[in-house]
């Protein structure tokens, strides 16, 4: 067990990230591994938080959904631009936008060109990875920073070996905002788990109401094999 870690305790909401957290980080995107026994741990640790635990993660909610099903959690997705309330179905928030069709066009052709970059649409945004392709790195991302550029309301964002555009106004804090006003989260204590410079703004929502931050690199020594073992704890307690 890492040091300093506080277990789960029964008067919390959670928030968790997913890749890098909840889920060790892959190749690419659609070849992350779901370890056997995390839904039986969300689940169990859902229950014991009288249905408190989000997630909150930069995939669209279908990514999420179809990696923890048969479990639905509420939370945001899309870096806060879909949002599920308990019990809901997934809505597009106030940060919702539409990525231009002539961008994925750009994107595309400029990833044909460039073997292991890969585009990754989603609903209100769109990321591009350099992950198998490190030394198109520079290439990347001036292109995702023209594209920001042009068009308002779109920000770059730097992510794990990608960047993203990411509508301006959109970010982990939202969901935790949204979710604090709503049964079961509301009266709990905020936590929020992440591993990414896009979580700090979960954390920082988590500690606006009286809660606080877990980071997976200070916190979690073992990394995400170690939160999830901490969800296990947390389950059975
Ligand atoms: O907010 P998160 O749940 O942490 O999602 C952040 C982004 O994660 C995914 O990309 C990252 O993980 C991939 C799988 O491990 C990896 O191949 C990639 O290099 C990472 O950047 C996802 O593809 C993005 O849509 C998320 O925004």
């Amino acid at each position: 067990m890492a040091s300093n870690l506080p277990e789960i305790a029964s008067d919390w909401a959670l928030f968790l990230d997913l890749d890098g957290t909840l889920l060790d980080i892959a190749p690419r995107p659609d070849a992350v591994v779901v370890p056997l026994g995390l839904v039986d741990s969300l689940r169990g640790v859902a229950a014991r938080l009288g249905g408190a635990a989000a997630i909150v993660s930069g995939r669209p909610v279908s990514d999420v959904d179809r990696f923890l099903a048969p479990l639905a959690m509420p939370g945001g997705f899309g870096h806060g631009t879909e949002i599920r309330l308990p019990g809901g179905a997934p809505t597009p928030s106030q940060a919702a936008r539409t990525v231009p069709r002539e961008w994925l066009d750009r994107l595309r052709e400029a990833a044909s060109g460039w073997p292991g970059v890969l585009v990754e649409p989603k609903p209100h945004g769109v990321a591009m990875h350099f992950r198998l392709a490190p030394e198109r790195e520079a290439e990347v991302h001036g292109l995702m920073q023209r594209c920001a550029s042009e068009c308002e309301g779109y920000a770059l964002l730097p992510a794990h070996m990608a960047f993203e555009l990411r509508p301006t106004g959109a970010s982990k804090a939202l969901p935790v905002e949204v979710l604090m006003r709503h049964a079961p989260f509301g009266g709990r204590r905020p936590v929020f788990v992440g591993d990414d410079v896009t979580d700090e703004d979960g954390m920082e929502a988590a500690r606006r109401h009286g809660g606080f931050g877990l980071h997976v690199g200070r916190d979690f020594q073992g990394g995400s094999a170690e939160v999830r073992a901490w969800l296990a704890r947390g389950a059975s307690a």
